[in-house]
């Protein structure tokens, strides 16, 4: 088990900065999910992680101990890819005992700790196969146990389940996360699918152009996102472009493409001014989608309506575009003056809704997250 403290890490290829200024400390135990869009700097900083490449800038330490400058085989780091990379001309066993030979582990002892990490994995009586015949879970399977076997302070996993098709990867998730538990090692985990880190992840990192944006337990990522790319990045969302037409202690109300005023209930302690542009995030979840017209007192002038214990209905009137059967739900396309916003609704059964149906959403005004026009959140109300 190990402690790892990134501090101002940072890789230049010529004039490509693939990773800048990533600092962050992993913690004993701790399964990080490194969470980015493809070409944010993830597996460069799992490589540095592994001394597979040299930082050009920063320190890496494990356990208090400073190891930038160690080549890969002085750190006890393994790494798992996305490629598998078994060998093809020994047995999976061979295979899983290669790392143990490597260290001078007797012929006995290692086909020992093979054949029980094989158990780990699930592939109990594979020993003797040739690797090119299994499937692709099967060998992802059979790699995790070769880098398991040296038993490694830290695990590093390069997108190790991105080959498999969606079933077989959302069980190995769950197996993966069962697997660390069970080993208590340090495990950091690069992914692009937000599923994957949601379900494995102890901590998020969330990386964009290089950049380490916002750690945080996926509770708090998803409920605090740090900024517009965090929002948009992490599901799906309805950006609405706003402008604030005034500012009250109690609100901020804004003038959008949408045919409403709309109300943020805020407690005064954001900065704002009349005039400021922002964009709101609308999640679907917030959203109800109903038949006929909004109740007038929702849709009164901003001026009309109250904000309640910070609280504040705000409703609009649409028409059904569109109509998305996505099994459990359904997904309302709401054409809103020309504005296309979302919603989704668990009604498959009951009285389902139908194109040209004319609908009010409604929500309340403090579930709505804003942003600045440099895409940094405001947070309107204390925490
Ligand atoms: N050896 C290299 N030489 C030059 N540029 C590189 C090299 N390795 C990575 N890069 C660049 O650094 C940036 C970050 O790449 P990196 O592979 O770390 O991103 P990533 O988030 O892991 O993406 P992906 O999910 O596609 O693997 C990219 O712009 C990439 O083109």
């Amino acid at each position: 088990m190990s402690t790892i403290t990134l501090q101002g890490l940072e890789k230049r290829y010529g004039e490509t900065t693939a990773v800048e200024d990533v600092s962050v400390e992993i913690d004993d135990g701790e399964l990080l999910c490194l969470l980015g869009p493809s070409g944010s700097g993830k597996s460069t900083t799992l490589r540095m992680l592994a001394g597979l490449e040299t930082p050009t800038e920063g320190a890496i330490r494990l356990d208090g101990e400073d190891v930038t400058d160690q080549p890969a085989y002085d750190r006890n780091t393994s790494t798992v890819f996305q490629d598998w990379a078994l060998f093809p001309h020994k047995t999976v066993l061979e295979n899983v005992a290669f790392g143990l030979k490597m260290r001078g582990i007797s012929t006995d002892e290692r086909h020992e700790r093979a054949e029980s990490m094989l158990e780990r994995v699930q592939m109990a009586g594979y020993g003797d196969e040739d690797p090119t015949t299994l499937s692709g879970g099967q060998k992802q399977r059979v790699a995790l146990a070769r880098s398991l076997a040296v038993n490694p302070d830290v695990l590093l996993l390069d997108e190790p389940l991105s080959n498999l098709d969606k079933r077989l990867r959302e069980d190995m998730q769950i197996e993966l996360r069962e697997i660390h538990d069970d080993l208590e090692e340090t495990f950091v985990h690069v992914t692009h699918d937000q599923d994957e880190a949601f379900t494995l992840a102890d901590r998020i990192g969330i990386m964009n152009e290089g950049e380490l944006i916002q750690v945080g337990d996926p509770n708090e990522v998803y409920e605090n996102p740090k900024n517009r790319f965090i929002e948009g990045f992490l599901g799906d969302t309805n950006f609405v472009d706003a402008t604030v037409a005034r500012t009250s202690g109690e609100a901020v109300y804004v003038e959008t493409e949408l045919d409403a005023e709309l109300i943020l209930p805020s407690d005064g302690d954001h900065g704002l001014e009349s005039g400021d542009e922002l964009t709101l995030s609308l999640r679907p979840e917030i959203l109800s989608i109903d038949r006929g017209e909004p109740d007038a007192a929702t849709t009164a002038t901003a001026d009309q309506r109250a904000v309640t214990d910070g609280s504040t209905t705000n409703a609009v009137a649409g028409t059904v575009a569109n109509v998305i059967y996505r099994g459990s739900t359904v997904r309302y396309s709401v054409s809103i003056d020309g504005t296309s916003v979302f919603a989704e609704r668990t009604d498959a059964s009951s009285g389902s809704l139908s194109s040209g149906d004319d609908v009010t959403l409604e929500w309340n005004g403090e579930d709505v997250l804003a942003f600045r026009a440099d895409g940094s959140r405001i947070s309107l109300r204390e925490p």
